[in-house]
Parts: C-alpha cells; sequence; structure tokens
C-alpha cells in the first residue's frame, strides 16, 4: 500500500511539490553533511508562516523606522499590560538585584530598543502559537523546550560574552522555530511526519524529502525576516551538529554555535523523562566542555537554568519540569541499573511504501539494534521468511500480489510461521476492519503512520512474547531431551537388571523370562523346546589353585564359548555360580543332544592361559525337552537339572539327557 492512500481525505498534496504523493517521490537526501538550504522561500509559503501580531507587530514595524522615539515605543508596550509586566521583570531581571524598575520607561530604557523588539516578538508568538492545527505537533512541549534553550543560550552566552543577554534569549528561544513554521505551514503532512515519532537529523532529512524544506532554513529565514542580528541567524544552521560547520575553532561565532548547542542539549535534557535522562548526561557534560565548563560545575550551571526556565514559564504559562537537581539525577544515573537481557530481534518488513520501509528499517536498525529483513508484498515476504526465520513481522496491511492478511494466513498455516509474532499497519479507514485481522492471526496493530515510540512499546510487548515462546521451546526442548536420557537410562537399567556384569550374557532373571516366552510359544503350537545346562567341572579347584581372578575369566571364556557356538535363537545365560543354561526353542530332545555335546566340546578345545600356565576346561552337559506331559516351566527345570546331576555322576565332561522320566548319561 502507498502511503499517500493510508493517509485519507485529510493528506493533501504539498504546495510546494508538484507531484501528487510527495512521500513516494520525494529524492532522498544525503546522508552527511547536510548543506544548508539557501533558496528564498516562496510568497505563498511565507504568508502561511508564524508571524507576531497586535503590540508586537506594531512594535516591530516601529522599530524598523529609523526617527522611531522611545516614547513612542513605551506606549506601544504600556498598551499591553501582560507584555508590560514581563518587560518589567525583564528589566529587573537584567538589574540583577540593583534597584528595582518599576516605570516602563525606565525598562524599555534599561533594555533598549532591539531588546525590546525581540521580547514582544517572542511573548506575541509564545501567546499566539500555544495551540495550533497539527495534530502531531506538541505546542506545549514546543515552547517549553524553545524557553528552556532560550534561558540556556542566555545563561551560557553570558558566561561565554557573547553578547547582549536578551539577544542570546531571543536567539535560544527561535532556534527551533522553523519547526513551529512547519507545523503552522504544513499542518497535515508535518503532524503525518512528526507521527513518525522521528527526530534529530533524520527529522531534518525526511522534512527536505518530503515538503523540499527543513526546519532549520525555516528558523534562518524568520529570523532574519524579524531583525536578528545576522551573526546569531547564521549560527542556528549549526546548532543541532556543529560538528559539520566549517566555523573557524574558538572563533566567536563558534562559540556561539557551540553555546546554542548546549543550549539544545539542555532543553532536550530538562525535558527527557527520568530514564531518557540518565544516558543524556554525559553528552551534556561533553558539550559543555567545548565551551571550557568543568564537569564538577554543571550541577550549579544546570540547575540554575532549570530555575530560571521554571520563572519564565510560570509567568508565560508554559510547562516546565520539577528541578530534581543535576547531581540527583546523575547519583541516580551512575547507580547500576537491573537491564533486561538485550532486546535484540530478528524483524521483517513487509511494506510497499518505500518510505515507510526505509524508515522503519534505519529505526529498527539503527536506534533499536534490531536485524532487520524488508520485503515489498506478502509473496516476497514468505519467500525470505524461511531462510531469515524472523521472530517478528511487521506488515501493512493493503499490498500488491500478496496483501497483510494472506501473509498472515499464510504464515498461521505453516508449522514454523505459526508462531512468528505478527504487528499489522492499519490506516484509519481499516481499523474498522481489525476483527478481519484478528481472525487472519494478527497479534497486534499499529496506525498508520507508525509513531516509533508506539512501535518500540509494542515491540516490547512483542519481546516478552518471543522471549516466553524461546524460553517454552527450550524447556519443551529440555523436557525432550531429558525424557529421552531418561528412557536410555532406563534402558540401562533394564539390561543391567537383566544382564550378568561379569560374563555379559543374560542372568538368571532374563533367562527365567526368555524361558516363559519359550514355553508359551512350545506350548500354544506345541513346538520343540529344549535346555541344555552346563556346569564347570571342579571349578572350585581352579578357584583355589590360581585365584577368584582366573575362576572369573574362565567364566568369562566359557561364556564367551557358549554364546558363539549356539544358535541365534537360542537364549544363553548364566543361571548361577559356574553353571549356564541354554534355552533352545524349536529344537528336539535329540537335536539339543547333539547341540549339547557339540557345546561341550567346544569347551573342551578351549585353552585358557593363566599366569603362563594353560588351563583345561571342562564342562558337564544336561539335556531335557518339553513335551506334552509337562506343566510349567519349573519342572522342566527340574528335570533338565537331574540330567546334569547324572552328567556329573557319570564322571563329569559327559552329557545326560532326561528322557521318559530318567536321566542317564549318553556317550556320543
Ligand atoms: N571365581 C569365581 N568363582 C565363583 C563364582 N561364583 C561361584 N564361584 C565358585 O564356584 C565354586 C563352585 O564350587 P562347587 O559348587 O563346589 O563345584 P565345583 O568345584 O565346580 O565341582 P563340581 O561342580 O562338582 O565339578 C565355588 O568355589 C564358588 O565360590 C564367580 O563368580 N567367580
Amino acid at each position: 500500500m502507498r502511503l499517500a492512500a493510508t493517509c485519507g481525505p485529510g493528506w493533501t498534496p504539498c504546495p510546494i511539490t508538484p507531484c501528487k504523493y510527495l512521500i513516494l517521490d520525494a529524492p532522498v537526501a544525503p546522508e552527511n553533511p547536510i548543506q544548508p538550504i539557501n533558496q528564498p522561500l516562496e510568497a505563498q509559503l511565507v504568508e502561511r508562516l508564524p508571524s507576531p501580531q497586535g503590540v508586537a507587530l506594531a512594535i516591530m514595524t516601529a522599530c524598523a523606522r529609523e526617527d522611531v522615539s522611545l516614547g513612542e515605543v513605551v506606549s506601544l508596550v504600556q498598551s499591553d499590560p501582560a507584555l508590560s509586566g514581563r518587560l518589567l521583570e525583564r528589566a529587573n531581571a537584567a538589574a540583577n538585584g540593583g534597584r528595582p524598575v518599576i516605570a516602563i520607561t525606565e525598562a524599555v530604557n534599561r533594555l533598549g530598543l532591539q531588546a525590546v523588539k525581540q521580547m514582544a516578538l517572542c511573548f506575541s508568538l509564545v501567546d499566539q502559537y500555544s495551540k495550533g492545527k497539527c495534530q502531531f505537533f506538541d505546542y506545549s512541549h514546543f515552547w517549553s523546550h524553545s524557553l528552556l534553550m532560550g534561558v540556556a543560550m542566555q545563561q551560557f552566552g553570558a558566561m561565554q560574552k557573547l553578547g547582549a543577554p536578551e539577544e542570546l534569549f531571543t536567539c535560544g528561544l527561535l532556534a527551533q522555530v522553523g519547526q513551529l513554521a512547519l507545523a503552522t505551514a504544513y499542518p497535515l503532512e508535518y503532524g503525518r511526519l512528526l507521527a513518525t515519532g522521528t527526530r534529530g537529523k533524520k527529522l531534518l532529512l525526511l522534512e527536505r524529502e518530503l515538503l523540499h524544506l527543513d526546519h532549520l532554513h525555516l528558523s534562518r529565514e524568520l529570523m532574519m525576516r524579524w531583525g536578528l542580528p545576522r551573526v546569531l541567524v547564521d549560527m542556528v544552521q549549526w546548532h543541532e551538529d556543529p560538528s559539520e560547520s566549517q566555523l573557524q575553532s574558538h572563533s566567536r561565532p563558534w562559540h556561539l554555535c557551540q553555546c546554542l548547542h548546549l543550549a539544545l542539549r539542555l532543553a532536550d535534557f530538562g525535558l527527557a523523562s527520568k530514564a531518557e535522562q540518565g544516558p543524556q548526561i554525559a553528552q551534556l557534560t561533553e558539550t559543555a566542555s567545548h565551551l571550557g565548563l568543568k564537569a564538577s560545575d554543571m550541577g550549579e550551571h544546570v540547575d540554575a537554568a532549570i530555575t530560571q526556565w521554571q520563572s519564565w514559564a510560570t509567568r508565560m504559562q508554559v510547562r516546565s519540569q520539577p528541578n530534581v537537581g543535576f547531581d540527583k539525577i546523575v547519583e541516580g544515573a551512575l547507580r547500576p541499573e537491573i537491564t533486561s537481557e538485550s532486546l535484540w530481534l530478528r524483524i521483517m518488513v513487509v511494506e510497499d511504501d518505500p518510505v515507510v520501509r526505509r524508515l522503519l528499517q534505519t529505526w529498527l536498525e539503527q536506534e533499536c539494534q534490531h536485524t532487520v529483513a524488508v520485503a515489498t508484498n506478502g509473496r516476497e515476504a514468505l519467500q525470505l521468511a524461511t531462510d531469515f526465520a524472523p521472530h517478528i513481522v511487521i506488515t501493512d496491511w493493503r499490498m500488491p500480489e500478496m496483501d497483510g492478511l494472506e501473509l498472515c494466513r499464510a504464515l498461521r498455516s505453516s508449522r514454523w510461521g505459526e508462531s512468528v509474532y505478527v504487528l499489522m499497519l492499519t490506516s484509519a479507514e481499516l481499523e474498522n476492519d481489525l476483527v478481519q485481522a484478528f481472525e487472519a492471526g494478527v497479534d497486534d496493530y499499529v496506525s498508520k503512520p507508525p509513531n516509533l515510540r508506539a512501535l518500540g512499546a509494542r515491540l516490547k510487548g512483542a519481546w516478552r512474547y518471543v522471549r516466553l515462546r524461546e524460553n517454552a521451546e527450550q524447556d519443551s526442548k529440555r523436557l525432550t531431551d531429558m525424557a529421552a536420557e531418561l528412557a536410555l537410562t532406563n534402558r540401562r537399567l533394564q539390561l543391567a537388571a537383566l544382564t550378568d556384569p561379569l560374563t555379559q550374557l543374560s542372568n538368571r532373571r532374563a533367562g527365567l523370562q526368555a524361558l516363559a516366552q519359550a514355553w508359551g510359544a512350545a506350548t500354544r503350537h506345541a513346538d520343540a523346546l529344549t535346555l541344555l545346562s552346563f556346569d564347570i567341572d571342579h571349578f572350585k579347584a581352579i578357584n583355589d589353585a590360581y585365584g577368584h581372578a582366573a575362576g572369573d575369566l574362565v567364566l568369562q571364556q566359557v561364556a564367551l564359548t557358549l554364546r558363539n557356538a549356539s544358535r541365534a535363537q537360542d537364549t544363553v545365560c548364566r543361571w548361577g555360580g559356574e553353571e549356564f543354561l541354554v534355552i533352545s526353542p524349536k529344537l528336539s530332545l535329540n537335536e539339543g543332544v547333539l547341540a549339547g555335546d557339540r557345546l561341550r566340546k567346544a569347551v573342551a578345545g578351549l585353552v585358557v592361559t593363566v599366569e603362563g600356565r594353560s588351563l583345561q576346561v571342562r564342562v558337564s552337559v544336561g539335556v531335557a525337552s518339553w513335551d506334552q506331559a509337562l506343566t510349567d516351566q519349573d519342572e522342566l527345570i527340574a528335570q533338565v537339572d537331574k540330567a546334569l546331576y547324572a552328567a556329573k555322576a557319570g564322571g563329569r565332561n559327559a552329557l545326560a539327557v532326561f528322557k521318559s522320566g530318567v536321566a542317564r548319561c549318553i556317550k556320543l
């Protein structure tokens, strides 16, 4: 969507720009340095600029004549009681505790015609322009800020002996009057721009892009028209960033410029919130150091200016802030703050309007330090999003090819897009349709053109959501990992519980389980099942002769031999001390006899070397098979035990079989 289309009926073409939609076609201004605009103002524009009226205008017109008399100016001042009172106060302030000034003639005399003219101008402007049509221009803040600039310029300028105090005051008060001029001449267009919350150099650049003018240019023009000294007027161009000026260091203009810059910084500081003041302290002190002001004296200077500002603000019915005390603010700022983690986010800006897109990108990257990807419509955004994996998508509503709602729906239908935080930019005419947006899956919305302060606040909410989501994802991943680990541990424990640690064969418990299974299969299908029991002959003697470790080694070697010589479907287990049981499903008694003898011979062929000596190991073997007459597996175990016993009794290294109720040795 093009920004102009979002601006509603109030968005009128700029009178000084030929294009209808000035935002879209405005050229991009160079970044640095910012050269002053020197073209004369168009007559049409001049008519729309702020100008003093009534008594102030009459005083200014009179003072412009060479033959103006003091009496004429005094009677003009006297015709305005408010102006009279304020001039008396100024004159008394200038008297600095001397004999009080009570007559207007004396006040005008003391202040001088130039000062009276400038005071009349300032007071008139403050009264006339305390309100206006520009919705996003804070008139009250503007005058409050300007008044503090005036007070500070007068204070610091006087310390540097840079000029008459009243002139310095006027210069400070009017240095930013170009902003009021833009708000007065272009209330809607400038309001849209201010609604974005842009400040400082970026504001200047945007003014040039959108209005082909900037507030510094207008401040200079107006101050010239109102007859302020040229040297002061020229400094206004550079006072926001003196580093861009070519002024000779430590010359009078340079001092004036630095002084005006310090006044600006102090006014920013004076009107900043408590949280904003902390980071500004260093900047303020550094600026003051250019004028030779010591950091240790800053408290005194700042507090004096703020006190002056407060008393002037009351008289002129302008807002001010309570004087907390500079040193206290510094002390508060030095206290370590508990800060949350970095607010860094990956943000995708989806906007077809190049100016809004660029504005958001610059602000998000430079001011907020986020990582930003930009797309001009929903389709492009979807293509980019898989690689960029944004935490937040800030999307315009109306865009070509794929609009914000379609994008949101597409995101919500994908697994990864489901949890992306979507912030919709909505124009006034779409706000009634917000239900649609929320139904499409939008999480929040910001009015267009976006107010960056409001957007910043919304992003904090989004950031909390992203944090919570990431924490939940991490927790869920941790739980999955823990569950997997637990399952593995359980499996290991199960295995350990069923494995004999010395031989790594199944233990008796596992053997019983395997037997139960094989028994079930045999009885169900009337299949063959044979048990082979092996017992090492005279094992005690091996232990006794070679030690327990040698006995363990023998056990391990016999176990390995039995395992290797058995079929894959057989379960070989260590049944007890030096006794092993082989459970052989689908093996008949005769086959079992052959297998048992084969295994016996395999063990007999085993040579175990202990301490350089070769040990001969022999086993006795018992064989028994399932038959229909058996009622449970214990009976079968008892039969194979009997067979083994018979093999032992038969002289060992022998095989016995249990058949037809009798266990007997077999010679093969
Ligand atoms: N080294 C070692 N010895 C064990 C282990 N388990 C049992 N034994 C020993 O095995 C021996 C078994 O001895 P007996 O039951 O008398 O049997 P045998 O000496 O083999 O004699 P026959 O079975 O009659 O041939 C005992 O001395 C047990 O201490 C073990 O894990 N390691």
